[in-house]
């Protein structure tokens, strides 16, 4: 049986966690951490009935053998650099880390961690088959837009990021520079750049869409989420498999699913 500690479950993703942990049967929830809702059993906030554990707000407490967590940035390097204090594997869902937080968690690493901005097995595809059409569209104007509902906080997704570094990645091999652009207003007009743009509206779950503009065609590869099972599926499944590694490191979704 497998420990599992979630961070971050009074929210949207973390209930979801929690109810996906209590269902399985290798998994056993045993932390629950938020700062919302802190006295409540996890279980009865996340809708499954009463589990026993109750949420914590103090992360000091963390005892498990993976710590998943989807909350917010800075809260999240604080629960990494627990969790590798205490020699506690991690999955981390949470996006919105800028460049020195993302060098933070590169050095403080010290335990196995699976860290990614989309766990959606579709998602991990949608990256691949970008990797695989970017070099045959070099030439062409690529943009991503992507749209997600009202409340999430950071803008862009980590997704988009992701897809546009890769992007950016793979046109530098070729010798093509373009930087990543995430405004444009006034007199504005389009340069060598990739221009990444978030919508934010009603209850969207999740998506994202790679333009590659040429002359006379536009091809537009597109990743919807319908349902936050397929972000909790896929942390599950990447909690599981963490939980056999040893070495630690960061590793991501690819390493997960073999590809
Ligand atoms: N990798 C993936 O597949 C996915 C990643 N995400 C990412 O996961 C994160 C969470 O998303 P979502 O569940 O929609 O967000 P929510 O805001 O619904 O949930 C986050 C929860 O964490 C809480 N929180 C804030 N600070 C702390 C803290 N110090 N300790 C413990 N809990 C804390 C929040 O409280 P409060 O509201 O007070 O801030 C909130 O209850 C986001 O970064 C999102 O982008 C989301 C979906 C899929
Ligand atoms: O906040 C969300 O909801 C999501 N965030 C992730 C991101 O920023 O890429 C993944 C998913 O699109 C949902």
């Amino acid at each position: 049986m497998i420990s599992i500690a979630i961070a971050g479950s009074a929210g949207r993703m973390g209930k979801l966690l929690v109810a996906n942990t209590v269902s399985d049967p290798e998994l056993k929830l045993v932390q629950a951490f938020d700062v919302q809702r802190v006295g409540e059993d996890a279980g009865e906030v996340a809708g499954v009935g009463k589990t026993g554990v109750i949420i914590s707000d103090n992360i000091d407490e963390l005892n498990a053998d993976v710590l998943i967590d989807f909350t917010v940035a800075d809260s999240s390097i604080k629960n990494i650099k627990k969790a590798c204090e205490k020699g506690v594997k991690l999955v981390v869902g949470t996006t919105g880390f800028d460049e020195e937080q993302w060098h933070e968690i590169e050095s403080v690493i010290s335990v196995p961690a699976v860290i990614s901005p989309n766990f959606s097995i579709g998602v991990n595809i949608f990256w691949k088959i970008l990797e695989f059409a970017t070099p045959y569209l070099s030439s062409y104007d690529i943009e991503i837009v992507e749209i997600h509902h009202r409340f999430k906080k950071d803008s862009p997704s980590g997704t988009a990021l992701k897809a546009g570094r890769l992007i950016k990645d793979i046109l530098e091999k070729k010798g093509i520079k373009r930087e990543l652009k995430f405004e444009r207003s006034g007199l504005s007009p389009r340069g060598e750049e990739i221009g990444i743009f978030g919508i934010r509206g009603g209850d969207v779950v999740g998506e994202h869409t790679v333009f590659y503009f040429g002359n006379g065609e536009r091809i537009e590869i597109t990743h919807r989420a319908l349902s936050r099972q397929a972000f909790a599926s896929g942390a599950i499944q990447a909690a599981k498999w963490i939980s056999r590694v040893e070495k630690p490191g960061i590793y991501t979704m690819d390493d997960v699913l073999g590809f």
